[in-house]
């Protein structure tokens, strides 16, 4: 696909779509839940429906309206055995939560998905669930994708110590540890403090969970009931117009209803490390959502590590191209973690940016980029991931040049459906 290149001012407002974790969490908590939940301002990206799928082949009935999902759950009890494999798609996340919900049921069942996904470790999800009584084989030892995983209903509770920061190994562990006893208590030890979307739903669906920084506490037995949930616009996909916004010579831009929960939010404050400003306007405290608006900035070089990264980890290819565009140096280390993504995201930004003429060295954990460099139009590829592809279409609009094409451009549609028609309804 062509590219817009050579942009001379984005203005406008944009109304940012559904986040992307907590979309898929509305989801599994309405099936394992008892009753009926609806979800508004759900993503209808594909990852979504990679889940909603896996959730109707397991029997769950999910009735799909204009701006409305209704799932009418019958709890764990009420999930069946698929008649054949899952396929998760591209979604790193709906594979390892469902697991974490079919290590309890009492059947197995294949998790396969595409060729990214088939190269995702899902050891990390494995060993503990294994621990907890669940038998789980994959490919190689790492338990690469296709996984089959066959639940008992006698899991037992464990104390367990993340190896990685992750929201979603915590998270599949936070649904093994509803299904065990009712005396049971699961303890479970963050490395870092990661987004915590299942545990605020856990309340909400009238669950208990014990939060206390890194140390989580999930009893047994637990019986949730279905909830209205309001999903918010995603931190992470407004970030390629937050950035647009910032480097793009005479814009400002406006974008609506995007979340902000805490552990979201570390690209706010990068931008501010940086020295520019993003105005928060109409704050919603319950919903965790503003109105988030950016103009071009002079920006300054920074550095980017230790608890900050979970805060930021999907916003990285996009924070590289921004540091491309900010006076000094910019570190970012301790996000090994980018090497496991939908693509090696070290290797695939660095690659990428280099040959648009920035000036970036690859670390074993980050990056080092020097700017602030020109770029220049050369043709790319999104390697099938979405969040490099959305990475290029914003570098795109700094080259002075007409032509600049992406291939592979469809995995944006992983995330951001309508993100070409959004960018286009900036442009003058
Ligand atoms: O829990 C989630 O919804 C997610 C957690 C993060 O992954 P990790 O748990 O692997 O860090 C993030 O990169 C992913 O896009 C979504
Ligand atoms: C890493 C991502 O997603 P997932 O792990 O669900 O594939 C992402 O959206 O950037």
């Amino acid at each position: 696909m062509k590219l817009q290149t050579n942009a001379k001012g984005l203005r406008g407002t944009i109304k940012v779509p559904g986040d992307k974790s907590i979309s898929h969490r509305s989801i599994m908590f309405g099936a394992i839940a008892h009753g009926k939940t609806e979800v508004f301002d759900i993503l209808r990206g594909e990852d979504v429906i990679s889940t909603m799928n896996a959730f109707r082949a397991m029997g769950v009935e999910i009735l799909d309206e204009e701006g409305k999902i209704t799932i009418l759950g019958k709890g764990f009890e009420g999930l069946k055995a698929p008649k054949t494999p899952l396929d998760m798609g591209n979604s790193g996340t709906t594979t390892r939560l469902i697991s974490g919900i079919l290590a309890g049921l009492p059947f197995e069942t294949t998790l396969f998905g595409d060729d990214s996904l088939s190269k995702r470790p899902m050891d990390r999800i494995a060993q503990p669930l294994r621990m907890m009584g669940a038998e789980i084989s994959g490919q190689t030892k790492r338990d690469l994708p296709p996984i089959q995983i066959k639940g008992t209903q006698n899991l037992h509770e464990m104390d367990y110590e993340l190896p990685v920061a992750s929201a979603q190994v915590k998270s599949a562990l936070i649904f093994a540890a509803l299904q065990t006893d009712k005396k049971a208590v699961t303890r479970i030890i963050e490395k870092e403090k990661t987004r915590d979307h299942t545990e605020d739903m856990l309340v909400q669906f009238g669950g208990e969970i014990a939060v206390s920084g890194k140390n989580i506490l999930v009893p047994g037995g637990q019986r949730l009931t279905g909830q209205k949930v309001v999903v918010p616009g995603d931190i992470s996909s407004a970030a390629f117009f937050l950035v647009a916004g910032l480097i793009v010579p005479n814009s400002e831009i406006e974008l609506r209803n995007v979340g902000i929960n805490e552990t979201r939010t570390g690209i706010l404050d990068v931008i501010e490390k940086m020295g520019a400003q993003v105005i928060r306007l109409q704050e919603d405290r319950i919903n965790k959502s503003a109105t988030l608006v950016v103009r071009t900035s002079e920006l300054h070089g920074c550095e980017i590590s230790g608890e900050m990264i979970p805060r930021l980890i999907d916003e990285l290819p996009i924070i590289a191209l921004l540091a491309t565009q900010a006076k000094g140096e910019t570190i970012i280390s301790n996000a090994e973690e980018l090497r496991v993504k939908e693509t090696d995201r070290i290797a695939v930004v660095t690659e990428l940016l280099s040959k648009m003429g920035a000036e970036i060295t690859p670390t074993s954990d980050g990056m080092i980029i020097r700017g602030k460099t020109p770029l220049h139009a050369t043709d790319v590829n999104t390697f099938g991931d979405h969040r490099i592809g959305m990475m290029a279409a914003i570098a795109a609009l700094l080259v002075p040049e007409e032509e600049m094409n992406l291939a592979r451009f469809e995995s944006i549609w992983t995330s951001y459906p309508d993100f070409f028609s959004d960018l286009e309804s900036l442009m003058p």
